[in-house]
């Protein structure tokens, strides 16, 4: 199981998620969001182990600024939270890993999925809310059981010590990754190291 941090940007914190070796960390290039990373600087992401894959977290932004930011950033993968088409998805397939990330409620219909599968690397499916993301809001994962392709997924939203037991009960074949982000926080951006530690912990243990 892949284990993902994201909404990251205060150096030492950085560096001490990188200590417990996640798959995946991400960053939120989104200026509405608390944790968007606004003027960071790209030392801070480029001395990054590269064994971690990072993530730029972009929400309808426009293609030219995606293109600077992961040239800026060395960005390895894009998450898109927004309402971006298979074939915008996949203009940045030759050059970095695309996640592409659904809002899912209770009447999400897993068919739109289909004009992805070829465009994608990832599905990410996310609580449906307005903010597009980090809501700390859970979904009713018994909805995957409709989820029939095999673009494996990163599941997240409200994801937390409270609940990481429930997730490794998943047992969806294309089940690939966990994504921890604002349950984990002491405030927005600033992870609680303890709690991911033991996240890891329950995660790690057993697959
Ligand atoms: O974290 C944000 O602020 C954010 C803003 C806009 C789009 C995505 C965002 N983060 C992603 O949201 C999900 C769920 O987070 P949470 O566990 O509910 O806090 C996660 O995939 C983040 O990558």
């Amino acid at each position: 199981m892949k284990i993902k941090v994201c909404g990251l940007k205060y150096t030492d914190n950085i560096k001490a998620i990188e200590a417990l070796k996640p798959d995946y960390m991400g960053f939120i290039c989104y200026n509405k969001s608390p944790r968007f990373i606004g003027g960071m600087d790209d030392d801070e992401l480029v001395n990054i182990p590269t064994d971690i894959i990072k993530v730029g977290v972009f929400v309808d932004e426009d293609a030219d600024t995606i293109s600077k930011m992961i040239y800026k950033y060395k960005f390895d993968a894009i998450q898109l939270h927004g309402s971006e088409s298979p074939q915008f998805c996949d203009m940045y397939r030759h050059e970095v890993q695309v996640i592409k990330a659904f809002g899912v409620d209770k009447n999400f219909d897993f068919s739109r999925l289909d004009a992805y599968k070829n465009n994608v690397d990832h599905f990410l499916f996310d609580t449906k809310t307005p903010a597009h993301g980090g809501s700390g809001q859970v979904f009713d994962w018994s909805i995957l059981d409709k989820y029939k392709l095999d673009v494996p997924f990163f599941l997240s939203g409200g994801l937390g010590l409270d609940n990481l037991n429930e997730v490794k009960e998943i047992t969806h074949p294309a089940f690939y990754g966990v994504d921890l982000n604002s349950k984990f926080e002491t405030e927005p951006a600033m992870k609680g190291i303890n709690k991911l530690t033991k996240a890891f912990d329950i995660i790690r243990s057993g697959y």
